[in-house]
């Protein structure tokens, strides 16, 4: 019997630029997106009717019925499998969790019944096509159109959750502006990881504002990230709530992580390194 595993990391914006909206109401986006080396993983084996297993420690609260991705997934490449899903990413938190999911199950149930992955993903969500490109990538349209980025150096970051769950539609309302500046084209390229991090000041997380409007409390997140020893840049990730600390090696992301996890017991903080793969 093939069982085939696979991984789900964590999607990061680096930059989520809103620069328009669709008369349909979905936004029109410019972000660079990178994987952490921190997600999920599934297993899948063959099976004459779906049937989903939520485990690990993110597992309470996320949908084990046809709401789940991972069944979404598994219904849009027409494939049956008993699939378990080792949640390690909190759910609803702007790192694509769900997105990352989806995408790791359509690859895997592809190589295990030997098929071709659906080329119109797009209908799982926003994220999907970026989720299962992998690796660095420019992505913009609503999500669809999703470009390699060569050139983006791994990064040493903190994630930090506070706890709250932001829904992505109502974090989008909240936008003031919607025809906001791209980021630049084409994009630069970046000698090293010192450039790259000081281009990235300057760009933006559009739905930053809306998300801090709804929740306070991340804006207490950056401001406790950017306080950490050696913290270069902190931004919020996708539709929140989760942020991200860039620091210049893995022992100060870990000790700031250490000090964050000590300090804020009811906060959500690891320690990864982006775009490593
Ligand atoms: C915020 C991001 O995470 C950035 O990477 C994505 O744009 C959202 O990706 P996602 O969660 O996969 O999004 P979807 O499940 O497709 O859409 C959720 C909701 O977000 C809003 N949405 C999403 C994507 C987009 N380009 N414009 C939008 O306005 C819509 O209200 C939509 O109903
Ligand atoms: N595999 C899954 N893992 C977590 N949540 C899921 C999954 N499939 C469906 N959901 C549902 O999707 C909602 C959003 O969760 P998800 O983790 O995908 O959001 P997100 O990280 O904000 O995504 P994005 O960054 O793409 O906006 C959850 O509240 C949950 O009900």
């Amino acid at each position: 019997m093939t069982v085939v595993e696979g991984f789900a990391p964590a999607k990061i914006n680096l930059t989520l630029h809103v620069t328009g909206r669709r008369g349909d109401g979905y936004h029109l986006l410019d972000s660079l997106v990178v994987f952490a080396d921190f997600g999920d993983r599934i297993t899948v084996r063959p099976a004459t009717a779906t049937r989903l297993t939520v485990t690990g420690p993110m597992a309470p609260g996320v949908p084990v019925d046809a709401g789940n991705l991972v069944v979404k997934a598994a219904a849009l490449i027409g494939v049956t499998a008993d699939i378990t899903l080792e949640k390690h990413l909190p759910a609803a938190a702007g790192i694509g969790g769900g997105s990352s999911d989806g995408a790791a199950t359509l690859r895997a149930l592809a190589e295990m019944a030997g098929v071709t992955v659906p080329r119109d993903v797009l209908s799982l969500g926003a994220d999907v096509p970026v989720c299962l490109a992998g690796g660095a990538a420019r992505m913009r349209g609503i999500g669809e159109d999703v470009t390699p980025v060569a050139g983006v150096p791994p990064l040493y970051a903190v994630l930090v959750n506070p706890g709250v769950a932001l829904a992505t539609p109502a974090v989008f309302a909240g936008l003031t502006t919607r025809d906001n500046p791209a980021m630049p084209n084409p994009l630069p390229t970046w000698p090293d990881a010192a450039a790259f991090v000081s281009w990235l000041g300057p760009q933006r997380n559009d739905l930053q504002a809306p998300a801090i409007a709804a929740e306070p409390v991340i804006a207490e997140v950056l401001e406790t990230l950017l306080d950490t020893p050696g913290c270069q840049l902190a931004r919020m990730s996708g539709s929140g709530a989760t942020c991200f600390g860039l620091y210049d090696s893995a022992e100060c992301a870990s000790a700031a992580a250490g000090r964050l996890a000590q300090d804020r017991p009811g906060w959500w903080v690891m320690a990864t390194r982006l775009n490593a793969a």
